[in-house]
């Protein structure tokens, strides 16, 4: 029988979107946030769900190893991937931004460095605004740049604003709000129509 492949975003909210999934009507009983298990079937056997990186959801959607996929915005618009957004799931919501030492002003004059875990992100946001940059790739902890004379700003994730705040940073810009997508694979939305236009819509009754 054909299926539906999803990839799904590991990490914060993994759990959330399985929730979702349940009240959809498709139940994963072997799922658990510890499992180290990446390959999992609901107990109809209508979804094979890959449990993935969660920026690396975009691209397998995109390349057509996966039909649909649960991820944040973030993670699609610095993946710059070319799929179909088309719900918003309104879990795991928070900001993307431009942040800084607090009081710093964006300073045009000399070229910005902007450490990121974004740096397409951030790339585009600033060129939009005619002010170039170099870029640093970071993968945690990004608050410290600033703070350690690495980049001039950052761009991130702010939910609370506890890690700005306790840092001694604040948000100079806002670039996007971020919740989780989901998001579709273009050819399979035209091939595999019969079997995503429902799953499609229990999801979206799921989420009313
Ligand atoms: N406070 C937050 N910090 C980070 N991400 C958040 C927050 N709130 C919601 N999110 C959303 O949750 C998603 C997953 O976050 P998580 O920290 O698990 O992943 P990640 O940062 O990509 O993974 P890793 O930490 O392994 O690199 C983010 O991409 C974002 O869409
Ligand atoms: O506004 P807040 O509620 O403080 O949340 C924002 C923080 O959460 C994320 O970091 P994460 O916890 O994923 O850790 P990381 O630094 O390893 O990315 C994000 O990168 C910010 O640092």
């Amino acid at each position: 029988m054909e299926s539906i492949t999803l990839a799904l975003a590991k990490g914060r909210t993994s759990e959330k979107s399985i929730a979702l999934l349940q009240n959809a009507g498709f139940h994963f009983d072997d799922f658990h946030d510890q499992t180290r298990k990446l390959v999992f079937y609901d107990t109809e056997q209508q979804i094979k769900l890959i449990s993935v990186k969660a920026l690396d959801v975009p691209t397998y959607v995109e390349n057509g190893a996966a039909d649909v996929g649960i991820v944040g915005k973030d993670n699609i618009l610095e993946s710059q991937s070319s799929v179909y957004e088309l719900l918003d799931l309104k879990f795991g919501k928070c900001k993307l931004v431009v942040a800084g030492l607090t009081e710093q002003k964006l300073n045009t004059k000399t070229k910005l460095t902007v450490a990121s875990k974004y740096p397409s992100v951030a790339k585009i946001h600033f060129e939009s605004k005619g002010i170039p940059i170099e870029t640093i790739k970071l993968n945690g902890s990004v608050e410290l740049a600033p703070l350690i004379g690495m980049a001039d700003f950052i761009v991130d994730i702010v939910e609370t604003g506890r890690t700005l705040r306790e840092n001694g940073l604040s948000v100079i810009e806002e670039i996007e709000d971020v919740s989780t997508r989901l998001i579709v694979n273009k050819a399979s939305f035209a091939t595999k129509s019969a079997l995503l236009e429902p799953f499609i819509s229990k999801i979206k009754n799921a989420l009313e």
